[in-house]
């Protein structure tokens, strides 16, 4: 039996992938394409718009009631009105925007509360298990003589909003737990000292139309470690994003992330 999902922010960059990597896959049927009721591409096949060919789906802004999970990649608006909707219908959600507020995160939790959720800033494989490996080198280097720096670089195309990227205050989030790093640092500008050592620094660099890399900077006295990920296109998240939609609908309430999709949380891996 085919899983009947929804996607919500269906015209954008994400949305298109995730129509076109749903239509290649048996296992799913797309049967809502949801998208701001202004956007122009709304009353247009969801389909044709991806570029993957006629989908019988339009683009449009209310959901049609059948759907057994609902993928967000929209805003934080969007992301609140796939919540409701979720919420409603005790629909499974993924959720995958960034640049949501503590209001946003509170109704996430709160919706896990009665329907099973997974929420992360990256659907990716590879980001995922370079937040695991990025939490053993932080562990390791805890304690280490002489110091260590923690810098955060991340880069994103120039169509991207939220700065730092959803992803990088992830990264931070589980070095700085590793590390005991309480600071956050967003760029460095003038004559502000040395650098304290309880910080993590955060860069974020806009440029073209790159899909996305993260580098996680170990600085120390006399070597350092750069752990790297890079995104060559946007269907590693898509793709991530339709498995974990597999894995929610068959889920009961509560808070999944990527690491339960992926099979790396602890004691799995
Ligand atoms: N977790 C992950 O793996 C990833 C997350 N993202 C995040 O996904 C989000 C979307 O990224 P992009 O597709 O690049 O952005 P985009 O700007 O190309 O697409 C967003 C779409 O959401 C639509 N939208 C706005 N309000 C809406 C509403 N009320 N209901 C439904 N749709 C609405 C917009 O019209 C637009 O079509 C961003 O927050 C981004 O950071 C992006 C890639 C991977
Ligand atoms: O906006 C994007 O493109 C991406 N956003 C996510 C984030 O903010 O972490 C994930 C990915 O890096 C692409």
């Amino acid at each position: 039996m085919s899983l009947k999902i929804s996607i919500s922010g269906a015209a954008g960059r994400m949305g298109q992938r995730l129509i076109a990597c749903a239509a290649a896959d048996e296992d799913l049927t797309v049967v809502d394409a949801i998208d701001r009721s202004e956007h122009p591409s709304v009353g247009s096949d969801a389909g044709l718009v991806a570029g993957s060919g006629e989908s019988g789906v339009n683009i449009g802004s209310e959901y049609c009631g059948e759907s057994e999970a609902v993928i967000d990649f929209s805003t934080p608006d969007g992301a609140k009105l796939a919540i409701e909707y979720c919420v409603a219908n005790k629909c499974p959600l993924v959720m995958a925007t960034t640049g949501l507020e503590e209001n946003d995160i509170a109704a996430i939790k709160s919706a896990a509360e009665t329907i099973p959720v997974v929420w992360a800033p990256s659907m990716s494989l590879a980001v995922n298990l370079m937040m695991k490996v990025t939490e053993f080198v932080g562990t390791a280097l805890k304690d280490l003589d002489g110091g260590v720096d923690v810098e955060v670089i991340e880069r994103h195309h120039r169509f991207k909003v939220d700065s730092p990227s959803g992803t990088a205050l992830k990264f931070g989030q589980i070095v700085g737990d590793a590390m005991g790093l309480t600071h956050q640092q967003h760029g460095r500008e003038g004559v502000i000292g040395q650098r304290p050592r309880n910080e993590i620094g955060y860069h974020a660099i806009r440029a073209g139309d790159d899909p996305g890399q993260h580098t996680i900077l170990f600085g120390m006295l006399g070597e350092k470690i750069e752990l790297h990920v890079a995104a060559s296109n946007r269907d590693c998240y898509a793709l991530g994003a339709l498995a974990a939609a597999k894995f929610v609908a068959k889920k009961t309430a509560g808070l999944y992330n990527m690491f339960d999709v992926l099979g790396l949380s602890d004691g799995q891996v």
